[in-house]
């Protein structure tokens, strides 16, 4: 709520602004940008039409930014404006004055493995088409990696998951798919953050009780084992979330983090249980989680990953930062109970 005001307020100013004289136009943009720098002390994050209203940039501008594939950072001013977080054509920017930047990006890399940083793909292909482009009098672009002595390619981070199978009793997977079964009209089309159709094709059941409750009891009870076999720092968990979704012919989930968004980024862990028909009436639908590297101190996607077969009764985690994705799925009957089931969700962290 408080967002939504924080924003509504910047769009009543910036329409009062544009109907006033100069000196006074001049002056409430400085009191805008205060607002900038208060919403980004407090890890605020826009959208890219908000960035361009509240920079005053031109449709042109928006356009481009909008459909770059890639992200990135580029200073505007004193302020430094970092796509923190993409998927598909939703973007979020995180804007920053420089000096907060510098004296905090020598610590960033080094605990990177430790602290929380948004993932993303980079395509340095981005910089050039916006240094390129002429109707953007203001941005100076950072250029990173142009230096004449080449860098070593960055150290690929391996990403880890662990798989535990036989997670429910024989009983309660028979009763988690009859009641699927019997639920199959109440199942919904998913969405996602991007709220781009093209990027995720599954059905989810939005009421699922009392399965709900036993996956996130029982995956709270394996939570200091996991931890500790994932080798990741202990943290206080908030609360743990759980969501059920049928994957049949041709669904997929294209390459997306957990927490890439203001309201998913306190989900530290990602579980996704699977269960089926038996015999499996499905191929593919294969999770693969990418492994990470970190450039210009974000984590970014590297090219290999790791693949996670979809096995009937087993239960996946791994770290909600990590890129992932769900390959189409084949399922030549296309019958809703041969479908590729999940119980999935995310442990909060405090
Ligand atoms: O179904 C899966 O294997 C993963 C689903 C997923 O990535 C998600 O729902 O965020
Ligand atoms: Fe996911």
């Amino acid at each position: 709520m408080i967002i939504e005001e924080i924003v509504n307020t910047l769009l009543t100013t910036m329409t009062r602004i544009m109907q006033e004289p100069l000196q006074s136009k001049l002056h409430a943009v400085i009191q805008q940008l205060n607002l900038v720098k208060q919403v980004s002390d407090s890890e605020f994050w826009i959208t890219t039409e908000e960035l361009c209203i509240l920079l005053e940039f031109d449709a042109d501008t928006l356009n481009m930014l909008k459909t770059q594939e890639v992200l990135f950072q580029f200073a505007w001013r004193n302020f430094v404006c970092t796509l923190v977080s993409h998927q598909g054509n939703y973007k979020l920017w995180q804007i920053i004055n420089q000096s907060q930047v510098e004296s905090s990006s020598q610590s960033t890399v080094s605990q990177a493995e430790e602290s929380y940083a948004p993932s993303f793909l980079i395509n340095h292909n981005f910089y050039k088409n916006l240094s390129n482009n002429s109707s953007i009098g203001q941005i100076q672009i950072e250029r990173q990696s142009t230096s004449a002595t080449p860098q070593a390619s960055p150290e690929i981070l391996p990403s880890h998951f662990i798989q535990v199978k036989d997670f429910l009793s024989a009983t309660e997977l028979e009763q988690l798919f009859k009641f699927v079964i019997q639920n199959e009209n109440n199942f919904l089309p998913t969405s996602n953050s991007a709220n781009d159709s093209d990027y995720r094709r599954s059905m989810f059941l939005p009421i699922f009780a009392p399965f709900s409750e036993l996956i996130i009891e029982r995956v709270k009870a394996i939570l200091p084992q996991l931890i500790s076999d994932l080798q990741i720092q202990p943290f206080q968990i908030d609360y743990v979330e759980a969501q059920l979704t049928a994957h049949n012919h041709g669904n997929y989930y294209k390459v997306h983090n957990d927490n890439g968004s203001p309201d998913s980024a306190t989900r530290e862990l990602t579980y996704v249980y699977y269960f089926n028909r038996e015999p499996k009436a499905f191929s593919g639908g294969e999770l693969a989680i990418y492994d990470s590297k970190i450039e210009n101190n974000f984590y970014v996607a590297a090219e290999s990953f790791k693949t996670v077969q979809p096995v009937n009764n087993s239960i996946v985690f791994f770290l909600s930062r990590y890129m992932h994705e769900v390959l189409p799925v084949n399922c030549p009957s296309q019958a809703f109970a041969d479908s590729r089931f999940t119980i999935n969700g995310w442990v909060r962290k405090k």
